[in-house]
Order: C-alpha cells, then structure tokens, then sequence
C-alpha cells in the first residue's frame, strides 16, 4: 500500500476574501471574508437561504463565485485549478453514493477517484467502524435508512487525508451515538492539523469560530426573484 502523503501541517491556511456569488440572477452574498488555520472550525450559521450551502459549494469548486478570492496557504484558486485542488473535501445535502453499489464498492470507487489508488481493507473498516456499519459493509446502499446513508457518507472523511473539510449539516439525521462519533472525527482531525468549515443549524459542540451569513445578504434580498 502506497502510503497517502499527510498534507495537514501547521502550515494550512485557508483564507477567503471579498467573495461574492450569484445565482439565478441574484446575489446570494457579497463580501464574505473568512480564515481558517490548522485546527480552526468556522461554524456558518444564518437561515434558510442565508448562502451556507452555496458558499460552501463555492470553495468546493462547484459553483462559480464573481468577485474576491480564495486561498490555501497563500496560493490563490483560480477557477481552473479548484476541480484539482488537493485541499477540499466536501460532503453536501446529496450523499453521492450510489445506491445500487454496496458500502464496500462505493467507498473503493470514492478512494479511486481521490487517489487514484485501491483501497486496503484497513483503512476501510476503520472508518466503517468508526460509523458502527461493518455489518453494513456488504450491502447494497438502497438497503439503508437515512441515518446508515449519511453515516456512510460522513465515513468517507476518514478514508482520504484532505486538510480542509466541508461539511453541509453534518448533524442531521444522526442519533446521540452517531453524533458522538462525528464529533470524535471532527476533533481527531482538528487536533491533526486539519480545519473545518461547517454549515449547521445544530450545535456543533466543539469550540469554533461563528460566520453569521446574514451579514454578507445583500441589502435588497428580494432582487432578482422571478416574482
Ligand atoms: N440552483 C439555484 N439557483 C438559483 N438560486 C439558488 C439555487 N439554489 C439556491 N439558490 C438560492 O441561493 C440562496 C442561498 O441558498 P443556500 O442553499 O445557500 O442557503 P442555506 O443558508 O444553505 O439554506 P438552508 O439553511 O435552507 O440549507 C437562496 O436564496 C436560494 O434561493
């Protein structure tokens, strides 16, 4: 097994400057300045529609953004390299497994496609255990309840090293166990170096730096709506 190279120092550092992002016609939020350095969690709070998903799509390279500028560690993304980048791992509302795959073949196709090599059984069942859904391992994901799809959706951070994690709700659906053992991940990988940006209606319970995203709405919300 090849070993992955561990990107987390003390070096990372994520800063984000003046970003602004439209959809469907409209600004969604201008203006946003942030920073993460190892072992920071930025908790993104504000309601529905307040921009959370969409600015962490954004530093996941899945939407565009119009104006300002991401960097890790000083080097800024431009739009061509985010796709690339080695820094993100983004976990949205869609779980991205595929349902007729099971557990098994779902998180060798993940580790394939973020590292280009095969998975070992190890690191496999480490993270499956950690979720409690060895049990699990074999079976098709159509099989599972919501709660068991998303567990199995948040195990894939333990199968990658990636510094920067981002994370869309990662609370929800989970039961008090569950909630337990993603707050052990997320402590494990902060006090690893790692930093988290996190949008959550839900305490996180860990220390974290808050981004209130009402404050980067523009002053005109209802600008652009079709009605
Ligand atoms: N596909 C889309 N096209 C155009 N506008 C969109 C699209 N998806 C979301 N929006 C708009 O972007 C804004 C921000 O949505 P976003 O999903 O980022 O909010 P959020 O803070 O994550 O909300 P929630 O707490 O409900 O998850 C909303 O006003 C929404 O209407």
């Amino acid at each position: 097994m090849k070993t992955q190279k561990t990107a987390r120092t003390a070096a990372i550092y994520l800063a984000v400057n003046g970003l602004q992002c439209r959809r469907g016609g409209r600004t969604v939020f201008s203006g946003v300045s942030c920073e993460a350095r190892a072992g920071d969690l930025v908790h993104l709070v504000g309601p529905n529609g307040s921009g959370k998903t969409t600015l962490l799509r954004v530093l996941a390279g899945l939407l565009p953004f119009q104006a300002g500028s991401i960097a890790v560690d000083a080097v800024p993304l431009r739009a061509q390299d985010i796709p690339m980048t080695a820094a993100f791992l983004h976990a949205g509302h869609q779980n991205g497994l595929k349902k007729i795959l099971t557990l098994r073949d779902n998180c060798a196709l993940f580790y394939k496609l973020m590292t280009g090599e095969t998975l070992d059984e190890e690191r496999l069942y480490k993270a499956a255990d950690h979720f409690n859904l060895s049990l699990l391992i074999d079976q098709p994901v159509k099989f599972f309840s919501s709660g068991q799809a998303h567990r199995a959706s948040l195990m894939r951070f333990m199968l990658v090293d990636r510094p920067i994690w981002l994370m869309d709700e990662p609370t929800v659906g989970l039961d008090k166990a569950n909630r337990d053992q993603l707050k052990s991940m997320m402590q494990q990988h902060l006090a690893g170096g790692g930093c988290i940006i996190a949008a959550s209606h839900d305490p996180l319970g860990l220390p974290s730096i808050e981004l209130d995203m009402t404050r980067f709405e523009p002053a005109h919300p209802a600008e652009g709506y079709w009605s």
